[in-house]
């Protein structure tokens, strides 16, 4: 049998992850939504591509969790996206409780699967899906690094003329105003980017990766969902063929980086499973006063959800 993924929300990025994981061949999906008949018709329209397109994975779509049943992988992009003006931490209480009835709902049907969260605010919604699945911590995380990793390469590749598949940066921290994205961390096929691109050059980008999100909303009036969902399905891949990529990734800390008990983006080993270990960068004083400047912040929302 073929391994199943349920994408929760059939909006523009749970559409898209589903798209994006059927072209890769790798598991059959199931799409779901409150909202009537969506799910089934953009599921139905992803299925009449996969002659056209070569693949051959079924792609269902339904308005409750039946057909979910022991699937491999759960994720979770329901609830609403920001509009311009808004912040990520604006959707905390609508998002919230939808995260919760979902993760309930999805883990009633699929108790050993993998949860990725991809709902925003990004790493409160994993301490709720966290806590609503019950699951252990290494098989709930949350996809917001290789989104914002992704950005920088871009960005860097723009600059440099090359190919942002030649492109690596870690990035750390939460993923709002504060992540922290690494120079020190990036490199073109193995060169530093710090002996590519002039400090200022750099900062710019640094800058540009940190409001990457603002940037689309601004433009579309809704948030991203094309290279969102291409990161999700690179982490679902990860799970399902046990490929251990060293990825960026919202893990829950235990002590790494002097942080405890907290979601935050962080480089994980990600396999079967789900993460398997959480890699330790050498930061300096300023890398890791950042970082703990976006932790807290991360931290204030997971406080305030108790008094919601
Ligand atoms: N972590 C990340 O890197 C990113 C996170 N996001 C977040 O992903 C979320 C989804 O964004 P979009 O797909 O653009 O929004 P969207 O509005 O296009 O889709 C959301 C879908 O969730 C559905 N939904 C709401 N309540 C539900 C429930 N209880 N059960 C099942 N489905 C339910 C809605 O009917 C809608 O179809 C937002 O919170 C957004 O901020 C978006 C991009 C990147
Ligand atoms: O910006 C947003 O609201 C959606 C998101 O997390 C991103 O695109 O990074």
């Amino acid at each position: 049998m073929r391994p199943k993924v349920t994408v929760v929300g059939a909006g523009a990025v749970g559409a898209t992850t589903a798209q994006y994981i059927a072209q890769r061949n790798i598991a059959d999906v199931v799409l779901v939504d409150i909202v009537e008949n969506l799910p089934q018709g953009k599921a139905l329209d992803l299925m009449e591509a996969g002659p056209v397109l070569g693949f051959d994975t079924a792609v269902i779509g339904a308005n409750d969790y039946e057909a979910t049943a022991g699937s491999n992988v759960i994720v979770i992009t329901s609830g609403s996206p920001r509009k311009p003006g808004m912040s990520r931490d604006d959707l905390l209480r609508v998002n919230m409780n939808i995260v919760r009835s979902v993760t309930e709902q999805a883990v009633a049907h699929s108790p050993d699967a993998v949860i990725i969260v991809v709902t925003n605010p990004l790493d409160a919604m994993c301490h709720v899906a966290l806590e609503a699945s019950g699951f252990p911590r290494e098989r709930v995380l949350g996809q917001a690094g290789v989104l914002d990793s992704a950005r920088a390469r871009a960005f860097i590749a723009m600059e440099l003329g090359v190919s942002p598949r030649d492109v690596y940066i870690a990035v750390l921290g939460g993923h709002g105003d504060t992540m922290v994205p690494l120079p020190r961390y990036s490199t073109v096929a193995g060169i530093p980017v710090t002996e590519l691109l002039p400090p200022e050059k750099i900062e710019a980008i640094v800058q540009r990766t940190r409001d990457g999100g603002g940037e689309i909303v601004k433009l579309l009036g809704t948030s991203a969902f094309y290279a969102p969902a291409a990161s999700v399905a690179e982490m679902v891949e990860a799970v399902l063929l046990d490929q251990n990529r060293i990825l960026p990734a919202s893990a829950y800390l235990t002590g790494q980086y002097g942080i405890n008990d907290l979601y935050v983006g962080v480089p994980v080993k990600l396999g079967a499973g789900g993460v398997k270990q959480i890699i330790e960068l050498k930061l300096t004083e300023d890398e890791q006063a950042a970082l703990e400047h976006s932790a807290n912040s991360v931290r204030v929302l997971v406080e305030a959800m108790k008094n919601l």
